[in-house]
């Protein structure tokens, strides 16, 4: 139980559950877009030591009743037929009207990485329902663009949504922010017109950049309406802009909404050296996001996401791990599998990029104007 004096929150020093196994890693390291990321991500982790100061767990592939919390059953049929050797011809139609073409090509065995990397995320989400962990992660989950019934930008299956939905099980309003280069638009879809869940994502938002979506006048529906909230981002963002926008927004959410637990999705695209090219940010303007969620001390479920730079994106996740372990890591890149990717500077965080700033103060402003209209008005 939680009442016990030495148990409270505020005193000892804070749970982390990562979960994880091999079994999770190889399959992760198959996925078309991010191939081998997995390993880069777990092995940095493990080299700096910070295995031994978390609870590990182990997690299975999702049972299909969980996947159908959310996904529609004839996607899932789909996606597990084409999944399967057989090259049935019969589902190679169907494949275009769930997406499963072009961005999501369904290369055999997909099925099975994409429930094992959700039933990773569903065993986070437990472990904060059961009170075991009061941080749970997992890098291997944040596949914010799969829909209902259609798979998009390199995503199959919505883990974000299925742990969301696990968790609204035992907390009655739970937070998602999305630090994503992109829109959560799958997330935002899912909960739009739900007031028990609000979903807070910052992202590049621009003609023809992916998904589209994410104005800042897209702000939910119905019951949902004004618990959905959008940041809308150019190009050139820097972290000084990013962290002070993200504490300000949040700020407002946390006041507003008064959430029981948050689920944030940590997407890497946003960091300068990434193949998207479009943010300015380095590692710390992640780790700075997370730790002001952190403080709120709040059952957190963290989730990787985009990142295509891999040496980036391991730095930055293993950045945060140690963030929320308290633990001051070395800034030189111990000596491990993976050492050469770090080069030339084999150091663990990543400066700032100096792509212009296409950010007009007056536009955050406006922005940050929005939110506050919305949220604590009601307008
Ligand atoms: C399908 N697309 C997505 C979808 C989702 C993401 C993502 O990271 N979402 O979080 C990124 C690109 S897309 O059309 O913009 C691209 C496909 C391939 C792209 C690419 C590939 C290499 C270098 C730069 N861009 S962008
Ligand atoms: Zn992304």
């Amino acid at each position: 139980e939680t009442n016990k004096e030495n148990d409270r929150r505020d005193e000892r020093s804070c749970r982390v559950a990562y979960v994880f196994n091999e079994e999770l890693i190889k399959l992760s390291d198959e996925l078309p877009k991010i191939k081998g990321r997995a390993s880069i991500v777990h092995s940095l982790i493990r080299s700096y030591g910070l295995l031994s100061k978390m609870r590990l767990i182990s997690p299975h592939k999702a049972k299909l009743t969980d996947i159908l919390l959310f996904h529609s059953s004839e996607y899932i049929d789909c996606l597990q037929k084409l999944s399967d050797e057989d090259d049935d011809e019969k589902w190679m139609e169907e494949a275009e009207t769930f997406g499963l073409t072009y961005d999501c090509p369904a290369y055999p065995g997909i099925f099975d990485t994409a429930s094992y990397i959700t039933g990773a995320s569903v065993k986070a989400a437990q472990a904060l329902s059961h009170n075991y962990a009061d941080v749970a992660i997992n890098w291997t989950g944040g596949w914010h663009h799969a829909k209902r019934d259609e798979a998009a930008g390199f995503c199959y299956i919505n883990d974000i949504v299925v742990a969301i939905l696990i968790l609204r099980q035992k907390f009655d309003k739970v937070l998602y922010v999305d630090l994503d280069l992109h829109h959560g638009d799958g997330v935002e879809d899912a909960f739009c017109a739900t007031s028990k869940v609000m979903t807070v994502s910052f992202h590049k938002h621009a003609p023809g950049f992916f998904p589209g979506t994410g104005s800042s006048d897209d702000c939910g529906m119905g019951k949902g309406q004004y618990y959905t909230v959008n940041v809308p981002l150019q190009d050139g963002m820097n972290d000084e802009n990013f962290v002070s926008l993200v504490k300000r927004v949040l700020g407002t959410v946390y006041k507003s909404f008064k959430p029981q637990a948050v689920v944030c999705q940590c997407g890497a695209d946003g960091l300068d050296g990434d193949p998207m090219a479009s943010f300015n940010l380095s590692t710390d303007a992640l780790v700075d996001s997370v730790q002001f969620i952190t403080n709120w001390k709040l059952p957190l479920l963290l989730l990787g996401g985009g990142g295509y730079n891999m040496a980036n994106t391991a730095r930055c996740w293993t950045a945060i791990t140690a963030s929320v372990l308290k633990e001051k890591l070395p800034s030189d890149i111990p000596e491990h599998r993976f050492f050469p990717l770090y080069g030339p500077d084999y150091e663990l965080t990543t400066s700032q990029g100096n792509r212009i700033d296409r950010n007009k103060d007056s536009h955050l402003q406006n922005v940050i104007a929005a939110v506050d209209n919305r949220l604590l008005h009601g307008s």
